[in-house]
């Protein structure tokens, strides 16, 4: 019981301190008195931030107070059914009962939607795999019919709303859910993504009611620059969303978010959607967002910003033992779940390549690989089927790190850092999704281990399975199989995954603690246990633009690096290893990097669908106190 009562004064105790204007409405009432005095003795409000921190022991302050706590809640709480949300169109009502099926909201629909009817803009940071979508789009919907005419509505010649996405795949699932809530309107919905038929989109444009349209920043800019009509029709959106906030700005997508921006008309909703916020974000939300926006922030401060009913670990150790090791995981997960579902993050797309061609034999689930080499139409079959499946696994680049929604995925594993710890979240956050529970593994090499410190509130242990590395190592069976696997790889694709390795960790030298030339040695050590025979000659030039002089390379003049011994790994000539990929390959990593920071600690198991109270808003109703609060977001980093 106690808490639950803390964590239903936590949030709004720190509202006392960053967002004053929130205060009428998310405060039980027998607390209000004193934090809104809080605002006018900032002492108290520093007292009252400090007291909202503790969890498992209550402060003087909050033990006198948890009988009216406890009491005026009751009152006071938000409401978690859908039906309690009275101001809703019947056909949104209509779509959430009977083609969702839903009737509890998660926190962050619980926040937002009890603040209908408004036009305000948002920002919303809300932990991954806890509904956001829904978030959003109901919002966005609500505002659509109430101020657009019905006349015009009818027509269906016009886009009203407008929602950008990151990734393509993420596009598709957008549009997918916006389809289902918008039946029951009988409005339609474009999703306008690149690696499909632009002919294809602009006749479908031109022919079918237009609504709703979902679409990557590339794609729509393309078709503002070039299509006339779409300009036209864009003029008629009254709410946008920018999903995955973050990750826009990190794929370098802040150009065309601005003139996408530029394109739509100045009246309209704006919501901002994240699981992380970066300094890149606030800085295109002050342009983009109204100044008196509100700030929801559906992650207590106090708790880390994965979902804690994911266990996670971490595991190190040399390449050399990580190939066996992650076999063995994938394997003795297969036994627990059967049914599971597995995804496997490469920190490359050649990687990736390479990591699902090598477990084509190694594992007893049904393998799908995604990543930024395949085709429009192959990556959607393969997210189509992956969905679907059960006991399968998915080996993927960060082209499915944010926003990707399969359903029961049992287990996430990261095989090498992640580009940030915000990737590291958004990826663990592809499991534990709806409040399931899941799990996730990081594996890394002693060389990047530093990378652990950044993950230093998240609650990772030590992975149990690790202390069976010798017996590991010594099945021989397990080994058997893995040489086989090595010796059938193309060295191309060897290759390819070597320079690529150095593309990203050379440029990664931020967070690993090591001299550079440790990163071309653990490349070798990478690529030969992986099944080269030896590493592959890189050219001069090639080094030079990782930074990388003759000497420090230690490459001899006859090609090949100066090698460390290693054993058991197939023998192969070295002259397939004689080219240079690592221009034709750099954006095969880069496509796929996204980026932003984090963090928080542990120690409360919760599913978000439901009642558990814990999150902060902002206030809809006082525009002086909603524009001190942006200014205090603004400036803060
Ligand atoms: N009210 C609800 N009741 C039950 N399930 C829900 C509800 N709302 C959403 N879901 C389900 O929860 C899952 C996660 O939802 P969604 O993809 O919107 O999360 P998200 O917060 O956007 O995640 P991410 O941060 O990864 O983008 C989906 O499978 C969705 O169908």
């Amino acid at each position: 019981m106690s808490i639950r009562i803390l964590s239903s004064l936590r949030p709004a105790l720190r509202l006392a301190t960053i967002q004053t204007s929130a205060l009428s409405r998310s405060i039980p009432r027998s607390v209000a008195p004193a934090v809104s005095s809080a605002k006018a003795f900032p002492a108290l409000a520093s007292y009252l931030q400090r007291s909202a921190g503790f969890h498992s022991h209550s402060t003087l302050f909050q033990a006198s107070n948890q009988e009216a706590v406890l009491t005026e809640e009751v009152e006071t709480e938000l409401p978690t059914r859908f039906d309690e949300i009275k101001s809703l169109h019947p056909n949104t009502a209509k779509a959430i009962q009977k083609v969702f099926k839903y009737e509890t909201m998660s926190k962050v629909q619980s926040e937002v939607l009890s603040m209908l009817p408004t036009d305000n803009d948002m920002f919303v940071k809300a932990k991954t795999g806890t509904g956001k979508t829904l978030a959003f789009l109901i919002p966005a919907l609500e505002t659509v019919m109430a101020k657009t005419d019905s006349k015009t509505l009818s027509r269906g010649d016009i886009a009203t709303v407008l929602v950008v996405s990151p990734t393509r795949e993420l596009a598709q699932q957008l549009a997918e859910e916006a389809r289902k809530l918008a039946g029951p309107f009988r409005f339609n919905v474009h999703c306008l993504v690149g690696g499909e038929s632009k002919g294809l989109q602009i006749r479908k444009l031109n022919t079918k009611r237009v609504d709703i349209i979902v679409g990557t920043p590339g794609r729509l800019n393309d078709m503002i620059e070039t299509v006339p009509e779409f300009r036209r029709q864009l003029e008629g959106v009254k709410a946008l969303v920018l999903d995955e906030a973050d990750q826009l700005l990190d794929m370098g997508f802040k150009d065309s978010i601005e003139s996408i921006v530029e394109s739509l008309p100045r009246e309209r909703q704006t919501l901002f959607f994240s699981a992380t916020v970066s300094r890149q974000i606030k800085s295109i939300a002050r342009t983009s967002l109204k100044p008196d926006f509100t700030f929801i922030d559906c992650v207590d401060p106090n708790e880390a910003n994965t979902n804690l009913q994911v266990n996670q670990s971490f595991c190190v150790t040399p390449y050399e033992q990580q190939l066996p090791l992650l076999a063995r995981i994938i394997e003795d997960h297969k036994k627990v779940v059967p049914n599971g579902k597995v995804m496997v993050f490469l920190p490359t797309t050649r990687g990736t390549q390479l990591y699902a061609s090598l477990f084509e034999s190694l594992t007893s689930y049904r393998l799908y690989s995604l990543h930024s080499k395949k085709s429009q139409e192959q990556r959607t079959r393969t997210s189509d089927r992956f969905r679907k499946s059960t006991g399968s696994i998915l080996f993927t680049s960060d082209v499915s790190a944010r926003g990707v929604d399969y359903p029961d995925v049992s287990l996430v594993i990261q095989v090498g850092i992640p580009s940030t710890k915000e990737q590291y979240i958004h990826r663990i956050g592809r499991t534990g999704r709806a409040g399931k529970t899941g799990e996730g593994v990081l594996m890394v090499t002693p060389m990047e281990k530093s990378f652990l410190n950044t993950l230093s509130d998240l609650p990772l242990t030590a992975n149990e399975t690790v202390n069976n590395l010798d017996e590991i190592m010594q099945d021989e069976k397990l080994m058997e199989r893995l040489n086989r696997a090595k010796q059938a790889q193309d060295p191309d694709m060897l290759h390819d995954a070597f320079t690529a390795f150095l593309g990203y960790y050379t440029g990664r030298t931020d967070v690993l603690t090591c001299p550079k030339r440790d990163i071309l040695e653990a490349a070798k050590e990478y690529v030969t246990t992986l099944g080269a025979d030896e590493p592959p000659h890189l050219s001069e030039n090639f080094l030079a633009k990782l930074g990388f002089n003759s000497r420090s390379s230690g490459q001899s003049s006859r090609g090949g690096f100066s090698s460390r011994g290693r054993d058991g790994y197939s023998s192969r000539g070295r002259d397939s290893f004689s080219r240079d990929s690592f221009s034709r390959d750099r954006n095969s990593y880069g496509k796929d990097r996204s980026s932003s920071r984090f963090g928080g600690s542990r120690d409360r198991r919760q599913n978000d669908y439901g009642r558990d109270k814990s999150f902060s808003r902002g206030d809809r109703d006082n525009s002086k106190d909603r524009r001190d609060f942006s200014d205090r977001f603004f400036s803060k980093d």
